[in-house]
């Protein structure tokens, strides 16, 4: 990767050259001082990349097709930390319930493969400036075809009649065949169903997975309804406006819904047992729920409850286990297997990765649960220094970070200030590299108290340098590291 742009003159290139000189020397001789660098090893593997790998660290198995994405010695993944020649920079994970301990002061990133984040402490992650991604609609189609499945097997006794099937065989002697078979087509009458045609769904959540949902539902004959009160505009147009109907009050699905199939992301606070006792006494006696959502959204105990004094006597079928109902005939359980396709695995892991270079390599940020989209094209005459910094979005913080880039004679090029609830992060070119970048940033982190963390990047400081975002500045791991 060159640093030089074609258009410099050789005077320019010369004098760019001794500047990332001169900074490999600073940086070398701060080596001994205690700070965040991540000395992540530099060698080529014959690939042809020569700096240091940006390294993450995999909780979970990650499918091959994503973890193929990151070029090979430019990046080295692994789930054995001590496998990576230096700290992790990135987490890549799928369900692992990720504990704040765990993320190290190196960790730049989080991103989930995948769509649900709530295993992930995405709050403490944005007060660390650390932006979490996940992989919106990447899983979604594996999802709507187990959601399908799961409405044939409320329906129908598809599961129980196999199941008695087994039974039969294995009471039987071998060579029965014809006992058997005249037992097990006797007995089919207890395991007859409806069908699903003409009946009406209520579809929770109308996103990637729910109007998939909606959209199979309506090619199966049913009646949809939908609820989603805070549908973006971009789901909106994945619906078939016409051929359903949205309701504004959940309780008005809940009256009429022979099946209840919930897409929601887990919210404490939000949707944990969005269906609860009160919700369950307006439902229909003999409503099925299909939960692929989350096990918390649904008050495992109420429908308990519902079932043992017979007021419901429709299924449950979920994807994650509740110990309230682990013994109810009325439910039945996956193994979280909504996303478990090789084709999910595959989009989930690819689009985590792409994301995540784009992310360590330029500092966009896509399909972030915490952070805002920023996007800004490099600019023309820029050095290849590009600095960004995560900040409080709080009145000031922006003003303060250029007054203070300009008393420090930092020229910008061109820079992008974006905000998402109490985080803000800006983009910034410089048009020159900074002398010294660490101490630019130090001294930035201590003038600007609303800066939480700053971060140099770009080919000047991957490929030169030998060290992929090496000044890294975040307060609360500073602070961490010195005991503070
Ligand atoms: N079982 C599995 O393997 C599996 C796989 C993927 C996703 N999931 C779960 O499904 C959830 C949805 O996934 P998705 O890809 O459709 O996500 P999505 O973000 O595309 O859709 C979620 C939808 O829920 C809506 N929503 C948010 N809060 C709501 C509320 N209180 N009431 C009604 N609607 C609300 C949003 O507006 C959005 O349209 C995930 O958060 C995850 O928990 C499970
Ligand atoms: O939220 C999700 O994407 C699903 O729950 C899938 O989880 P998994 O990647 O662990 O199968």
């Amino acid at each position: 990767m060159s640093v030089v742009k074609a258009n410099q003159t050789a005077s320019d290139e010369i004098e760019m050259l001794q500047k990332m000189l001169e900074l490999a020397k600073r940086r070398k001789e701060n080596e001994s001082k205690e700070d965040l660098s991540v000395s992540s090893g530099g060698k080529s593997d014959g690939s042809g990349y020569e700096g240091a790998s940006f390294n993450v660290k995999t909780f979970n198995a990650i499918a091959p097709t994503g973890l193929e994405k990151f070029p090979q010695g430019k990046y080295k993944v692994a789930g054995d930390e001590s496998d990576l020649p230096g700290p992790p920079m990135a987490i890549m994970l799928r369900s692992h319930k990720l504990q704040v301990n765990e993320v190290k002061p190196t960790v730049r990133a989080i991103v989930r493969c995948g769509a649900g984040t709530n295993n992930i402490p995405v709050k403490e992650m944005g007060e660390r400036g650390i932006p979490v991604f996940n992989t919106p609609g990447a899983n979604a189609n594996a999802v709507k075809e187990l959601v399908v499945c799961g409405l044939l097997l409320a329906s129908r006794g598809i599961l129980e009649g196999a199941n008695h099937v087994k039974n039969v065989i294995n009471v039987e002697e071998k060579g029965e065949h014809e006992k058997i078979a005249t037992r097990i087509e006797k007995d089919k009458a207890k395991f007859g169903g409806t069908e699903i045609q003409g009946k009406t769904i209520g579809v929770i959540g109308l996103g990637a997975i729910g109007s998939r949902v909606v959209n199979a539902a309506l090619g199966l004959g049913m009646n949809v309804v939908g609820y989603d009160p805070v549908l973006s505009v971009d789901a909106a147009l994945a619906l078939p406006g016409d051929r359903m109907v949205r309701v504004t009050d959940l309780n008005d699905l809940f009256k009429v819904s022979d099946y209840i199939s919930i897409h929601v992301p887990y919210i404490k606070g939000v949707t944990h047992h969005l269906i609860d006792a009160k919700a369950l006494q307006i439902c229909k006696p003999n409503v099925c729920i299909l939960n692929f959502a989350r096990g918390e959204i649904v008050d495992g105990a109420a429908l308990k409850a519902g079932y043992d004094s017979k007021m419901l006597t429709g299924k449950y079928i979920s994807d994650f286990t509740d110990e309230a109902l682990r013994d109810d005939p009325h439910l039945i359980v996956l193994p979280h297997l909504g996303a478990s396709t090789e084709e999910a695995e595959d989009n989930s892991a690819a689009m985590a990765a792409e994301t995540l270079m784009d992310f360590l390599e330029t500092g966009t940020i896509r399909n972030s649960v915490n952070f805002p989209t920023t996007i800004l094209a490099p600019h023309v005459n820029s050095s290849g220094a590009r600095l960004t910094i995560v900040n409080k979005n709080v009145p000031g913080a922006l003003g303060e970070i250029t007054s203070f880039l300009g008393s420090k004679g930092v020229n910008i090029l061109q820079q992008i200030n974006t905000s998402r609830d109490p985080v803000a992060y800006t983009v910034i070119d410089l048009a020159e590299i900074p002398e010294d970048p660490s101490g630019l940033q130090e001294e930035m982190a201590k003038v600007c108290p609303d800066v939480v963390s700053s971060r140099f990047i770009g080919s000047v400081f991957n490929d030169t340098l030998g060290q992929p975002g090496a000044y890294f500045y975040v307060k609360w791991a500073q602070g961490e590291l010195q005991g503070e």
